[in-house]
């Protein structure tokens, strides 16, 4: 099997259509091994990137980059490049076996090298008891177990997924999250990951683009984004954000004072310089929510009187959305206590965040 995966370096990689630019000039460098994801709205041009580093569509510039060759010309056959696809694209009538040896037998391996590869892929997906199943008799994360198989038998460097676990119920999702994961520190070859799913993203990947009319607008350690958004849009792209336009800036203290509405104000670390063009982020887990006056006193805070809006408890955590003067809204989250009162829906509160996590965050750029 392969040591590492394969460096790939795209040079200014643009794709038009006749009225439409899919892609506008993108450079990256994606490092040997990397496990790199490409996320986005619909249409902001993930699959055009992944089918031009496939071999399917061809750019109409630029260069991509396979360790220091440039492989534009090559077709996709020969590029030594695995893809898994949503559908999983699995021939039905086929055992698992002979799904997963496919790809070698098309490359004219002998009979022991085929039995013996496919063998050793099936031990690592944990399916090589069901060699002789038919497709049709596995469970959806059997199929797509058997397609990552399928996908990384002869070694490909770079292995491209274009929304691999799409189809799949939430719990399958995330455990083949975990699978995926797992399969990839047993093959090591790079990955580049498409999805839908930010939080999906978050959990698999050394680092993320984000993608917006054909651009990546920020690309990083899944942290790095969520932490240091570039922009409003990669702030309430990755994770949940309160975003406040501001109105008006004025010094106060060592602080300045933003202005967000009628009535409502905020403390804000900075100089009113640099709140020109930016808005206010604020977390969902950053912000407390007590009774009133519960918070007096604290220094270094903003504390505003609410009402609760609604109250929803999910998995280990409750949200909550307080509505503040001026028909602000902002939303918090907070660890699910057992057996402890929660508020409820009219009730007055105030809610509290650090100044440190009072967050400017620049318009799009
Ligand atoms: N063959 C084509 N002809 C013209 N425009 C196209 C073609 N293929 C894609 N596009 C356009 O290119 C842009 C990028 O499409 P792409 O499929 O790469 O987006 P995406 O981010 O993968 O979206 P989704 O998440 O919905 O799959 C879109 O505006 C799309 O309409």
């Amino acid at each position: 099997m392969a040591e590492h995966g394969s460096g790939l370096v795209l040079d200014g990689v643009t794709k038009r259509y006749s009225s439409v630019t899919a892609l506008q000039p993108i450079s990256i460098e994606i490092a040997p091994g990397e496990f790199f994801s490409l996320i986005g709205p619909s249409g902001s041009g993930k699959s055009t990137l992944l089918g031009a580093i496939a071999g399917f569509i061809p750019p109409s510039a630029g260069r991509i980059l396979i360790d220091g060759r440039d492989i534009v010309d090559i077709p996709p056959y020969r590029r030594n490049i695995g893809m898994v696809f949503q559908n999983y694209a699995l021939f039905p009538h086929l055992t698992v076996f002979e799904n997963v040896a496919f790809a070698l037998r098309l490359r004219k391996l002998s009979k022991a090298e085929v039995t013996e590869k496919t063998q050793r892929m099936l031990d690592v997906i944990r399916l090589s008891g069901m060699g002789e199943r038919r497709i049709s008799e596995l469970s959806g994360g059997q199929q797509q177990r058997v397609a990552l198989a399928r996908a990384a038998v002869y070694d490909p460097r770079i292995l491209l997924m274009d929304e691999p676990l799409g189809a799949l119920d939430k719990n399958l999702r995330e455990e083949m999250q975990y699978e995926i994961k797992a399969f990839h520190n047993k093959i090591a070859a790079t990955i580049i990951y498409v999805t839908h799913d930010q939080e999906e993203a978050a959990a698999m990947s050394d680092r993320i683009a984000i993608m917006k009319d054909g651009e990546i607008v920020q690309h990083g350690k899944p942290r790095e984004l969520y932490e240091h958004p570039r922009n409003i849009f990669v702030a309430s792209f990755l994770g949940d954000a309160n975003i406040f336009k501001i109105h008006d800036a004025k010094p106060d203290a060592r602080h300045m004072k933003l202005d967000i509405g009628e009535g409502l104000s905020l403390s804000a670390p900075g100089d009113v310089a640099s709140a020109s063009r930016h808005y206010v982020c604020v977390r969902p887990e950053s912000i407390a929510v007590g009774a009133p006056g519960a918070f007096n006193g604290a220094a270094g805070q903003n504390v505003l009187p609410g009402i609760i809006a609604d109250v929803v408890y999910t998995a280990g955590t409750i949200r909550c959305r307080v509505k503040l003067a001026d028909e602000a809204v902002v939303t918090a989250r907070l660890p699910f206590q057992r057996n402890a009162a929660f508020f409820a829906t009219g009730d007055q509160v105030d809610v509290r965040w650090a100044l440190t996590d009072t967050l400017l965050i620049p318009e799009e750029t």
